[in-house]
């Protein structure tokens, strides 16, 4: 994120399963992949609906962590390195691999993980301007002052009316 996120854009459990589906959907008619390398944390839920639309059962994950406080970037650290084996399919430049997150912000995430995999598939099911470039597939862009709040990072709460109420 390169400014504050003003916006708030709350995706539901259903919402999320419905866009990460789609995402599939779009997937199935690129190409095919023998294995998923899921970013954790943010891409295990979606890697999971799209290894069972698209029927990958080799799933890798490779942890990368940066936002340590709510909505502030600190250094990217590469927590979980993804397997040789997986790096190794099909000659060992990714072309073999689907690498899936939740989504791309300034894609500094994205950036650490195509220098492991460069030919790599990389999808995410949002997408902000910044970090656009850096994927190959998203299925929703949200502004870049806009943050996505997550069903797995949220709780249902009382939400105040839009107006103000009466003066008395
Ligand atoms: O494009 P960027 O600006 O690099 O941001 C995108 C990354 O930020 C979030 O992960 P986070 O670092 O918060 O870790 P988490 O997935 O474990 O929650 C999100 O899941 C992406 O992986
Ligand atoms: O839950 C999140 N929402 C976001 O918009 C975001 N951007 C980076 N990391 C993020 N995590
Ligand atoms: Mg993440």
């Amino acid at each position: 994120m390169s400014g504050p996120a003003d916006k708030a854009f709350p995706v539901s459990w259903d919402q999320f399963h419905r866009d990460a589906r789609a995402l599939a959907w779009r997937l199935a008619g690129i190409g095919t992949w023998q294995a998923i390398v899921c970013v954790t944390r943010g891409g295990l839920v979606p890697s999971a609906i799209v290894a069972r639309e698209l029927n990958i059962r080799v799933i890798e994950t490779i942890g990368v962590a940066s936002y340590h406080d709510y909505k502030t970037q600190g250094d990217l650290q590469v927590i979980k390195e993804v397997s040789p084996q997986v790096v190794g399919l099909d000659g060992g430049d990714g072309s073999a691999v689907l690498i899936v997150d939740d989504l791309v912000d300034t894609g500094k995430t994205a950036k650490i993980v195509r220098n492991i995999l460069p030919k790599a598939h990389f999808a995410t099911v949002y997408a902000k301007p910044m970090g656009r470039p850096m994927v190959d597939t998203f299925i929703t862009e949200v502004s870049q002052d806009t943050w996505i709040y997550f069903p797995w990072d949220t709780g249902l709460a009382f939400q105040p009316p839009i107006a103000e109420p009466p003066n008395r």
